[in-house]
């Protein structure tokens, strides 16, 4: 594995709210994530996965410390380079947020017209192609209310992966899923992403997902507790 990072956190601490009601979320996270590499996050409900996740995507304004994504500085970075780092990423949540009156191609599409410079010929080629990896060419015409929760999960990683992310954040991406289509979801995504040359991470609840990662850490209270190189 080629092992140029892709993500670098140093001494990141995050607080919420203020005042009085100013509350440490995240306590001096070292972390770093290299190319090509699928890491599962794991940790206790509340223990700060999903503050950490929007940290790295350029979701959420790092506070101090030092976060770099694609070798740019978040911490004290300006609008701009927040909208730049976010083309080169994909994102999968739990609530596939598909849009209901599009079908599947549309919805896999709306992630490409996002980016200027192809026609709309080669959009809808690409969403096809992305489809027919996921196992979804018979249903490319299909609206969301008509695909099962593992065929709406696949749409949203043919979206998150179409234009070819650097990295990939799912946060909890198997939890409507049966076990089967858990696993079968996150393979694909491993696949491709092994493919695509592209880093994820994954935070997730679900143990039977755990074997399926290069590499798990773990938060509790906020810290990173502990690292299995798998
Ligand atoms: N916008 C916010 N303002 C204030 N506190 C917040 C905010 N977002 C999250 N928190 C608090 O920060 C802590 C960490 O939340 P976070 O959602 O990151 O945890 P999590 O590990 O992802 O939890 P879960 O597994 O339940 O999704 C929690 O105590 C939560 O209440």
């Amino acid at each position: 594995m080629n092992h140029e990072p892709i993500i670098e956190i140093k001494q990141l601490n995050h607080y919420f709210g203020k005042g009085e009601l100013r509350k440490q979320i995240l306590f001096d996270i070292n972390l770093t994530l290299t190319k090509g590499e699928v890491v599962i996050l794991k940790g206790p409900s509340g223990s700060g996965k999903t503050t950490l996740l929007t940290l790295m995507g350029g979701l959420r304004v790092p506070q101090m410390g030092s976060l770099k994504v694609l070798g740019q500085e978040l911490v004290g970075a300006k609008k701009q380079s927040f909208v730049k780092i976010r083309r080169n990423i994909g994102y999968i949540f739990q609530a596939h947020n598909l849009l209901e009156c599009l079908t599947a191609w549309e919805n896999v599409q709306m992630s490409l017209e996002l980016h200027q410079g192809y026609s709309p010929q080669t959009m809808k080629q690409k969403s096809l192609e992305i489809l027919e990896v996921v196992g979804l060419g018979s249903r490319v015409n299909y609206y969301p209310q008509n695909l099962s929760g593992g065929q709406k999960q696949r749409v949203a990683i043919a979206r998150a992966l179409v234009n070819h992310p650097k990295i990939v954040f799912a946060d909890e991406p198997t939890a409507s899923l049966d076990s089967k289509s858990g696993h079968d979801v996150v393979e694909l995504m491993q696949k491709l992403a092994k493919k695509q040359g592209c880093t994820i991470l994954i935070v997730t609840h679900d143990n039977r997902i755990l074997d399926m990662a290069d590499r798990i850490i773990e938060l509790n209270d906020g810290s990173l507790v502990a690292e299995v190189v798998i």
